[in-house]
C-alpha cells in the first residue's frame, strides 16, 4: 500500500486511471451480497486473481460502468439535478424546524446536541424525497432511525469484520451483527421501494410522479435487483456523508483505489514511484491510498490550514490578517489538494445533490442563526469509521439573528 499525500502525486495516480477505475475490494460487503443473493451495485468491485495468483484484475469494470451510465444523467447533469431543488428546499425547511425544536428544548434554550445525528436524518429524508420514496407530509421516523442506526453499525463493524479470520465468525458476534446491519439497510430500502414502485403515488391527495425510481425501473439497462441495490446504495451515500457538514472545515472521505503497478511504473520518468522514491516495481498490485485529509491540511497548499477561513475559497485578495498582499499565493492551491468528491469518471455520483443540500441547508441556517460552539467545547479530532467522522458529538449553539 502506498500512501499518497502530495497533490502532484495524487493527480498522477488519478490521471492514469483509465476507463474503468477500480476501487479497493470490499470482500465482506461482497460476501454479504453473495450470502443474500443480491446484485453488487456500484460500491462492490470484484477483483479476481488469476490461477497463478500474480495478476489481479477487475472483472466488473463494464458492469460498474453500465450502472453508472444509467445513474449519471439524472444525478450529475445540472439541469436534471436542479429539478430536485424544490424538494431539497422543503426538507431544509424540516431541518430548520427540527433545529428550532431542539434548541428550544435544551437547557440554555440554544444548544443542539450532536448535530451530526440531526444531519444524518436530514440526509436520509433528502435522499428519500429525491428518489421520491417518501411524501413530505408523511412521517417515517421509525424507518429513518432504523436505517441510520444500521448505517452506523454497518460502517463501524465493517472495520472490524475485515480484520477477523473467517473461523471466528461463529464464535464472535461481529459478523452476525454486520449481516444484521446490512439486512436492516436492505429491508428499509426494499420496503420503501416496493411501497412506491408504481410510476405515480399519492402525496397529500395529489398524484406525484415517482421521478427517480420510475426512471431507474423503466431503464432496460438495469435488472430489478440492480435497481434495488442502487437505490439502497444512494440512500446509504445520502446518510453516511452528511456529518461532513458539522465541521466548518469539512470532514473528507479518504479515497482508496487500486491500480496495477506495472502500468504506473512504465508511465515515464515522472512516474509516481520514482517521484515518490517508492520502489514497488517488484510487486504486481499496488493499493494507492489517497490521503485527502493530509493533502487538504497541508500548509504548503493552504496557509493557516487548521483555521476556518471561508474566504480562502473566494477568488479575492486575502485580508491583511491572513497574509494580505505579502502572500499573494494565499488562495492558490493545487487543484488536486482538495478533492472531497474524488475526480473523474468514478467520482461521487451524488456530488451535485450533496452540494445543493449543503448549500441550501447552510445558507438557510446561517440566515436564521448565529452559530457558536459550546463554552469549553473539546477539540474534535477526526476518527475513521470506514469514512472519517468526528470523534466526539458536536454540540453547537444556535442563536437567532434579530
Ligand atoms: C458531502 C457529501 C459527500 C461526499 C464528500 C462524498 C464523497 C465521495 C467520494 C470521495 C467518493 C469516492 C470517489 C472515488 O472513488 O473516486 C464517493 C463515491 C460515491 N458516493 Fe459520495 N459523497 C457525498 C455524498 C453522496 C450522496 C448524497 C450520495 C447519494 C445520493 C453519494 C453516493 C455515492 C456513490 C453511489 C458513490 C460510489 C460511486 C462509484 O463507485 O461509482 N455520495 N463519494
Amino acid at each position: 500500500m502506498v500512501n499518497v499525500a502530495s497533490p502532484e502525486l495524487i493527480a498522477q495516480v488519478i490521471q492514469q486511471e483509465g476507463r474503468y477505475p477500480v476501487r479497493i475490494e470490499l470482500p465482506h460487503w461482497k460476501e454479504y451480497r453473495d450470502l443474500r443473493g443480491q446484485a453488487y451495485g456500484l460500491h462492490v468491485d470484484l477483483i479476481q486473481r488469476n490461477s497463478n495468483s500474480l495478476l489481479w484484475f477487475c472483472s466488473t469494470g463494464p458492469e460498474w460502468y453500465r450502472i453508472r451510465s444509467v445513474l449519471n444523467p439524472k444525478m450529475l447533469k445540472l439541469q436534471e439535478v436542479s429539478a430536485f431543488a424544490p424538494i431539497i428546499h422543503q426538507v431544509v425547511g424540516d431541518l430548520l424546524g427540527r433545529v428550532e425544536l431542539l434548541r428550544s428544548r435544551s437547557q440554555d434554550q440554544a444548544t443542539v446536541s450532536d448535530l451530526a445525528a440531526e444531519l444524518y436524518k436530514f440526509g436520509f429524508e433528502a435522499i428519500l424525497f429525491e428518489t421520491r420514496l417518501g411524501c413530505l407530509q408523511e412521517e417515517i421516523p421509525e424507518d429513518t432511525l432504523r436505517f441510520i442506526t444500521a448505517v452506523n453499525n454497518m460502517l463501524t463493524l465493517s472495520d472490524v469484520v475485515i480484520l477477523l479470520p473467517r473461523w471466528s465468525r461463529s464464535i464472535l458476534p461481529f459478523w452476525r451483527r454486520f449481516v444484521q446491519a446490512w439486512d436492516d439497510l436492505y429491508d428499509v430500502g426494499m420496503s420503501l421501494q416496493k411501497w412506491n414502485s408504481n410510476s405515480t403515488f399519492v402525496c397529500s391527495g395529489e398524484p406525484a410522479e415517482g421521478m427517480y425510481l420510475t426512471y431507474l425501473l423503466s431503464s432496460d439497462k438495469l435488472s430489478r435487483a440492480e435497481v434495488y441495490i442502487s437505490v439502497t446504495e444512494l440512500m446509504l451515500g445520502g446518510v453516511d456523508t452528511k456529518e461532513k457538514d458539522t465541521n466548518p472545515e469539512s470532514w473528507q472521505k479518504v479515497v482508496i483505489l487500486i491500480t496495477i503497478s506495472d502500468q504506473a511504473c512504465r508511465c515515464g520518468s515522472s512516474c509516481v514511484f520514482q517521484a515518490g522514491a517508492v520502489q514497488m516495481c517488484g510487486s504486481r498490485v499496488t493499493i494507492f491510498h489517497l490521503c485527502h485529509y493530509a493533502a487538504s491540511h497541508d500548509e504548503a497548499e493552504f496557509a493557516n490550514a487548521e483555521e476556518f477561513i471561508p474566504e480562502r475559497w473566494l477568488n479575492v485578495e486575502p485580508p491583511k490578517s491572513h497574509g494580505g498582499r505579502a502572500n499573494p499565493g494565499f488562495y492558490q492551491h493545487h487543484p488536486y489538494s482538495f478533492i472531497p468528491f474524488g475526480v473523474g469518471v468514478r467520482a461521487c455520483v451524488g456530488k451535485r445533490l450533496a452540494e445543493m443540500e449543503m448549500h441550501f441547508a447552510l445558507s438557510r441556517l446561517i440566515q436564521h442563526y448565529k452559530v457558536e460552539s459550546e463554552d469549553g467545547a473539546p477539540v474534535v479530532e477526526p476518527k475513521t469509521r470506514t469514512l472519517l467522522i468526528p470523534s466526539k458529538p458536536i454540540n453547537l449553539r444556535f442563536l437567532p439573528r434579530t
